[in-house]
């Protein structure tokens, strides 16, 4: 008797889209014919848990793409969808992380971290618990009575990220969020910004000026060009993670995308 041995193919581990923005434009003032537009037919899609960096030159639009995207902004034609439902307001499945921190200065760490938890209907044991967790995600456990003008710049961005993380977006959105920050805790936020991303799984708009950035966080650069603001590239970044700044295909994909944003 022969045996046939069947190799069944695995598919691969395709994530379903959860964010999808389509033909979307926005201008300010009239927006009469004369008034050029920031943004013009923006379209594209993450998938649930993608890394997304929207990269481009200062004043192309990249902050303006993402309060829209937050529903801060209305597009002035255009949609955005996120799981099938039209964002049309700030919502609580999706966190947005700015430049400069937006802590409570009268609250400490923890109640900075524990603030957004308040009238979810959590048993106060289970909020304490999951404000435990988040401190020690960030690394804050030593911090947590500490007020924000007693602590570094980098360690109030450890406390916005938990802060926004606790309420468990599906999308995490962020401006800019590390640029003031000096070049060595910066590295750290990017690290710890990864291990986050690879243990919580949320999808994540991450918007930078900054082409190494893009390359060490990105599943998906999204190259924006000015006046107006259009999608010049969507480009995969196919690098391993996690990724070795000194390795030569990761200074091969930043030199690449530097020229790419020459052209821009
Ligand atoms: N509320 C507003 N009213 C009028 N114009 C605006 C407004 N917000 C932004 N703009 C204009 O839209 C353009 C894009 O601004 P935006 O801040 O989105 O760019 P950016 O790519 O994020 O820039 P940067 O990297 O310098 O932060 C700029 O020309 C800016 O002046």
């Amino acid at each position: 008797m022969t045996t046939r041995l069947h190799i069944v193919k695995k598919r691969p581990d395709v994530k379903p889209v959860i964010l999808e923005i389509e033909g979307l434009s926005k201008g300010f003032g009239t927006n009469g014919p004369a008034q050029p537009r920031v943004l013009e037919h923006i379209s594209f899609s993450a998938r649930r848990g993608e890394m997304i960096c929207i990269l481009g030159r200062s004043g192309c639009g990249k902050s303006t793409l993402l309060k829209i995207l937050a529903g801060f902004l209305p597009p002035s034609s255009g949609s955005v969808r996120l799981k099938g439902r039209p964002v049309d307001r700030p919502g609580p499945d999706r966190c947005v992380v700015f430049q400069e921190d937006a802590l409570f200065p009268w609250l400490t760490v923890r109640e900075n971290i524990a603030f957004g938890l308040k009238g979810r209907g959590m048993d106060h044991r289970d909020q304490q618990r999951e404000v435990d967790r988040f401190l020690s995600l960030v690394g804050l456990a030593d911090f947590e009575d500490f007020l924000p003008q007693d602590i570094s710049g980098g360690m109030k961005q450890r406390v916005s990220l938990a802060r926004v993380l606790i309420l468990q977006p599906e999308v995490l959105l962020m401006d800019e969020p590390f640029a003031a920050l000096d070049a060595q805790t910066r590295e750290e936020m990017q690290n710890l910004l990864l291990d986050l991303w690879e243990r919580l799984s949320h999808t994540v708009v991450f918007v930078t000026h900054d082409v190494n950035e893009a390359v060490l966080l990105a599943d998906r650069i999204i190259l924006l060009e000015k006046d107006p603001g259009r999608i010049r590239e969507d480009i995969t970044i196919d690098l391993p993670r996690p990724r070795k700044k000194e390795s030569d295909r990761y200074f091969d994909h930043c030199r690449s995308m530097m020229a790419k944003i020459n052209q821009v």
